[in-house]
């Protein structure tokens, strides 16, 4: 079980190196990651985009890119299309995006035939590594389905469950998060925490346990569950999954932990026939980096 970042990135070098397809690669700060995952051994790339300005943009910012595959695609949306049918038709093992706005890069994801949909919603969840905490942290879905309904947070908890489990997590504690850790009616991601909390006891979600509604603190903070005497609830400051209302609320705590935390983070989609990296324009290099090593963990395992 990886319990760190660290010991994530180390899976990597036991499993056959994979291979990620990158959508409008002239991107340098995408560049500097695939050329650091290559050299760290986690992933080989594939670039498809315009080659002019992806060899323009290697030179200026001094990355090698002798050694990867070049697809020539001008046009971005095309790019996209292309890049992601390397993955659809098994030339690559995971999908990236590079310099394309969200949507139209998820847009390239839903294509329904050139694209990674398996039937199910697909959605989006990242591992964090934080200090002072003594286990990965899985968060979601702060970056693809805008406003999920009760069904779409069966499929994302599910779909997550993929992924804890691709990092060797059994039975992971899922926390449907509110503002509180009561139901009220007025605040219908309360109501529907229950709700999920109910499938759960009744076996309708299984492999995992959920508790909701709970607040942030009772979720991820052992002391602050003591302090509020939340002795009777099956999550006392031990979620491993944070599952958030909507994408505002996952968004806003991401970027604030992202920008503000000591941590390691990476992040995929989950839910699609092979591991997607969406990361955030603002994230890290290293983030990028972090983020392949898990999609090349997550490949290994929907082998
Ligand atoms: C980690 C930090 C990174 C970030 O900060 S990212 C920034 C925040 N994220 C975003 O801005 C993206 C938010 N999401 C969106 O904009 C949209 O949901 C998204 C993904 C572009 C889809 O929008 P549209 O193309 O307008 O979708 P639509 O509702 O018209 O549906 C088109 C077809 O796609 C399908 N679809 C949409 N979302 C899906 C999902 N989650 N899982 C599976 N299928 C999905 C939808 O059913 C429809 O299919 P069909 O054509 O009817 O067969």
């Amino acid at each position: 079980m990886s319990k760190t970042f660290d010991e994530l990135i180390s899976k990597v070098t036991e499993i056959p190196m994979k291979k990620v397809s990158v959508a409008v690669a002239q991107d340098s700060a995408v560049l500097e990651a695939v050329r650091a995952a290559k050299d760290r051994k986690i992933a080989d790339a594939i670039l498809v985009g315009d080659e002019v300005k992806i060899k323009d943009v290697a030179k200026a910012s001094g990355i090698n890119i002798d050694d990867f595959e070049l697809v020539h695609v001008a046009d971005d949306i095309e790019a996209s299309l292309t890049a992601v049918k390397l993955v659809h038709d098994g030339s690559a093992d995971m999908y990236m995006k590079g310099l394309i706005d969200t949507k139209n890069f998820l847009k390239s994801v839903l294509d329904k035939e050139v694209g990674l949909r398996t039937g199910k919603a697909l959605s989006h969840v990242c591992v964090f590594d934080v200090e002072g905490i003594d286990h990965l942290l899985f968060l979601t879905d702060v970056a693809f389905i805008p406003y999920p309904t009760l069904d779409d947070k069966v499929s994302i908890i599910n779909n997550t469950l993929e992924i804890t489990k691709a990092c060797g997590i059994e039975c992971p504690k899922v926390a449907p998060l509110a503002a509180v850790e009561v139901v009220n009616p007025k605040m219908p991601a309360t109501v529907e925490a229950a709700e999920l909390t109910q499938m759960n006891k009744d076996g309708k979600i299984t492999g995992c346990i959920v508790d909701g509604p709970l607040s942030l603190d009772l979720a991820i903070d052992a002391e602050a569950a003591k302090h509020k005497g939340a002795t009777d609830r099956q999550i006392q400051g031990d979620a491993d999954i944070l599952l958030f209302p909507d994408i505002h609320a996952g968004n806003l705590v991401y970027k604030a932990m992202v920008h503000t935390a000591n941590l390691k983070n990476g992040n995929i989609l989950t839910g699609t026939k092979a591991p997607v990296i969406l990361t955030s324009r603002s994230d890290s290099m290293e983030v990028k980096v972090n983020s392949l090593a898990l999609g090349a963990v997550v490949a290994e395992f929907l082998k």
